[in-house]
């Protein structure tokens, strides 16, 4: 079988720069932050999170932080990060149905638009003829204002002219009357005179 040498030891602090001086604080474990005071040959005098000052050697300590505690570090970060993108990833989605919808809108606005040009066009014309339709009213309205002055001048002269007919007719009348008095006076006149008979 294997095994692994340990990462995690724990570090006795001891009241000089040696293995021979005794202990003074045991076991301070691996990660433990240590306050420098005193840097020697082998051993750095040390002060822990406890008060101790004291002597550790200094093979086993590191200028950062371990690496547990900077992968549970990372880890957070990472779960961090992913909750950020799932939040994101919500956002974005929410986003582009917005989009989306905003797209809908504005194409059936642009239709409606499109369609509400096609009415004004459609009631331009209306108003256009409407226009043209007035204009062609009181052209005609002219137009039969002039007949009815021809009528009235028209009537007048048939009102004159049925006159002189009836005056010529009195006149033809009265020629005729004249003329029948005068043939029953000449004719008369033009038989010859037939001699009375004696023997009556
Ligand atoms: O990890 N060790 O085995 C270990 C660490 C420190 C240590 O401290 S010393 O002062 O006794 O060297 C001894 C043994």
């Amino acid at each position: 079988r294997t095994v692994w040498v340990d990462d995690k030891l724990y570090l006795p602090v001891r009241s000089g720069a040696g293995s021979q001086f005794r202990i003074i604080e045991n076991a301070v474990p691996s990660g433990t932050p240590l306050e420098v005071l005193e840097v020697g040959d082998g051993y750095t005098k040390v002060r822990t999170p406890k008060g101790t000052e004291g002597w550790v050697s200094s093979q086993y300590l590191s200028n950062q932080p371990i690496a547990a505690d900077r992968l549970r570090r990372a880890t957070q970060q990472l779960e961090q990060a992913r909750s950020e993108l799932t939040s994101v990833r919500e956002q974005l989605s929410a986003v582009t149905e917005e989009r989306d919808n905003l797209q809908n809108a504005e194409s059936s606005l642009s239709n409606r638009a499109g369609e509400l040009q096609e009415e004004l066009t459609r009631i331009k014309n209306i108003a256009a003829d409407s226009i043209n339709l007035e204009r062609r009213n009181r052209e005609l309205r002219e137009e039969n204002q002039k007949l009815r002055n021809d009528l009235e001048v028209l009537t007048a002269e048939n009102e004159r002219l049925e006159a002189s007919k009836d005056s010529d007719f009195m006149l033809l009348g009265a020629g005729l009357v004249l003329g029948g008095v005068l043939l029953a006076l000449l004719i008369p006149m033009l038989k010859p005179t037939r001699k009375t008979d004696n023997w009556a």
